[in-house]
């Protein structure tokens, strides 16, 4: 893994997105999935299983059926049919993935593997190939692939919700909102960097809607810097990391939206803890970071996890 290698690869992200936007225009990569899909199964590991959480989440609310499992689990599923199961791997050798894959290949369950590597092991298992296009990773972290896998279940999401989403459009709306915080990290980063930068970590908070925003953010403080680094739900912050704002210096990195973040603040008020707000104003946060469609929630799942990762690509190249 190579800090200036991970810098660059985040710098790539706007024409990255930017062309997946293109590809979408003219085709579906889901097309080929079968009609009748009952149930979703994702698995994956780490920030590809982040990313199908909130995916999972999304189809719940819209009344399909689906869970994300990590693939790591000794069962999950059978493999039914009527299920569609989504192996989600940016490397497509991910042990556990594969592991976890292997139990349905064969089977009634139909496979659509998630993976940038279509010459992977994950490709071959699988009944349809969904390629991330995000290009290589010269820096050895999964960054633009999270971004790309994120873009990926949204098409995923309208194909089986018949939801009328131009995702184009928003890739597109999201390509800009990244290159925004690319182009004017010089005025938001050096604050954020020293406000980050205690001695108990890093902790990230996101509403369980964009929780694979704080979970990714806390993955980059530990993989590229090797920080301390945990995230937490919003409403569940008052019942898990609340604690540690009594006895830590607590600093967080907010990304707001919960209707719980006041109930939050409350607490980071009292207790004297410092807080950054991503995307929205947040009362009595020490800093607040706004960057282009901020106000659209799809752009801040796709767009937001950058504010860490510049932060962490900081630290890690400082040593
Ligand atoms: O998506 P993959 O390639 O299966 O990787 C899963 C996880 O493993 C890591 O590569 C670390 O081992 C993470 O960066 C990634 O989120």
């Amino acid at each position: 893994m190579n800090p200036e290698l991970y810098l660059s690869d985040l710098e790539a992200k706007p024409e990255s997105l930017a062309a997946l936007a293109g590809v979408l225009r003219t085709e579906d990569p889901f097309a080929g999935l079968p009609a009748d899909v009952e149930r979703v199964l994702f698995l994956g590991m780490g920030s590809s299983r982040y990313a199908a959480g909130v995916s999972a989440l999304r189809l719940r609310s819209a009344g399909v059926f689906a869970h994300a499992e990590y693939a790591s689990a000794a069962s999950s599923l059978p493999p039914a049919a009527g299920t569609l199961v989504v192996p989600i791997s940016a490397t497509g050798t991910s042990r556990e993935t594969l592991d976890a894959t292997a139990r349905y290949t064969g089977g009634a369950a139909f496979l659509a593997a998630i993976t940038n590597r279509t010459d992977s092991p994950l490709a071959e298992a699988a009944d349809l190939v969904v390629p991330m296009r995000a290009g290589e990773e010269r820096g050895g972290v999964a960054c633009r692939t999270f971004q790309h896998t994120l873009a990926l279940l949204l098409a995923l999401e309208a194909r089986l919700t018949g939801r009328d989403l131009d995702l184009p459009v928003l890739l597109d709306k999201a390509a800009h909102a990244t290159a925004d915080l690319l182009d004017r990290r010089d005025e938001w980063l050096p604050a954020t960097v020293e406000l980050l930068d205690g001695p108990h970590g890093v902790h990230t908070i996101a509403p369980a809607e964009r929780l694979s925003s704080a979970e990714q953010s806390a993955l980059m403080f530990r993989e590229g810097p090797r920080r301390r680094a945990d995230a937490c739900e919003s409403g569940d912050w008052s019942h898990v990391d609340v604690y540690l704002t009594k006895t830590l210096d607590y600093r967080a990195l907010l990304f707001p939206g919960s209707r719980y973040d006041d109930q939050a603040m409350d607490w980071v008020r009292e207790r004297g803890s410092t807080v950054v707000s991503v995307g929205a104003e947040v009362k009595d946060a020490k800093a607040t970071i706004r960057y282009a469609h901020d106000d659209d929630p799809d752009v801040a799942l796709l767009t937001e996890t950058l504010v860490a990762e510049l932060v962490a690509a900081h630290w890690w190249a400082a040593g």
